[in-house]
């Protein structure tokens, strides 16, 4: 028997200037979009532009000079009403339709799926999608899928602090409780709990990031508890906070306050040239090293007296 056939829809792609891409994109949600992507029309040119900027920080730059506007309409109809609509409008004058084109019957879930793969963390422990088979060498697995919150394994700032985890596993019997400041996911707090921690706190400033730490915990049978930052009580042989480098220095008293005399201080978010600040910045408490690194972003630790 074939499988159902999920129906082709149709695009309506817009050509518009830096200074007009937010309104278009409002427009086009305005005007029932399914779906509104932004990219760079001058992109694999001459003329294409980077924009750069730490992540998780605003880009120097807002936008390109010259976006290519992708909004998908579930009909050909409602996708030519959408620009005939888009197109009246007194500011829309420099906004160019470029096509209004079917795409192409696809699985849309199986494509999402298909772009996450098993992660690597050691050789023999993976984070793998629910919808994934396991790698045959992996002994230890985090089931995790992408989500609402940050922390899926594909950021090398998770990927060495689970890794950091996994190769400290010796070290879990006195894991007797755990601290995982900006959790995102949960994803390291659920590693850690993995590995054999016990009571394990996983906190964060985004409710987004609470229920889905909540979701991932169940998911691979851990408990943790979760919550916003004030549920961090008390010190914790092990704290790790992976979050960026201006925060982490702003949060260095509360942070090291919630280590325990001889734990463990893992750090994360932090770019190779901010290395100096950060250690400048945990100097009164504890002497931070680099302890990994990956795609230019480096793991400070440091063990408490
Ligand atoms: C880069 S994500 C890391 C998520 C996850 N721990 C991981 O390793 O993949 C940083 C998280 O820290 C949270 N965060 C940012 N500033 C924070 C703060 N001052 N206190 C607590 N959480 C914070 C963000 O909401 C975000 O979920």
């Amino acid at each position: 028997m074939s499988e159902p056939k999920t129906p082709a829809m149709f695009e309506l792609v817009l050509i518009s200037r830096e200074d007009d891409v937010e309104n278009v994109s409002d427009a086009l949600v305005e005007l029932d979009a399914l779906s509104v992507s932004v990219e760079d029309a001058d992109a694999d040119t001459p003329a294409e532009q980077a924009l750069f900027g730490e992540p998780g920080m605003p880009a120097p730059k807002g936008g390109w000079q010259r976006s290519v506007l992708r909004a998908l309409y579930p009909d050909e109809a409602s996708a030519t009403d959408a620009a005939t609509l888009l197109l009246a409008q007194d500011w829309a004058s420099d906004v160019h339709v470029q096509a209004i084109q079917a795409v192409p019957e696809q699985d849309w879930v199986r494509l999402t799926q298909s772009q996450f793969a098993p992660v690597e963390i050691t050789e023999t422990f993976w984070i793998v999608p629910s919808w994934h088979e396991a790698p045959a060498q992996a002994e230890q697995i985090m089931r995790l899928d992408p989500g609402l919150a940050f922390g899926t394994g594909t950021h090398p700032t998770t990927r060495m602090c689970l890794r950091w985890i996994a190769r400290h596993a010796d070290l879990a019997p006195g894991w007797n409780r755990v601290l995982d400041y900006g959790c995102g996911s949960g994803i390291l707090a659920i590693g850690a709990a993995l590995f054999g921690a016990r009571d394990v706190d996983a906190v964060d400033i985004d409710p987004a990031a609470v229920t889905s730490s909540h979701a991932n915990a169940a998911a691979n049978n851990v408990t943790l508890t979760v919550g916003l930052p004030d549920k961090a009580k008390g010190t914790y042989p092990l704290v790790l906070a992976n979050i960026l480098a201006t925060p982490l220095k702003l949060l260095a008293p509360l942070l090291c306050n919630h280590l325990a005399a001889g734990g463990h201080l893992v750090l994360a978010g932090i770019l190779e040239r901010q290395a100096d600040e950060l250690k400048a910045a945990y100097e009164p408490w504890l002497k931070l090293e680099v302890s990994d690194s990956e795609e230019g972003w480096i793991l400070m630790t440091a063990q408490r007296n």
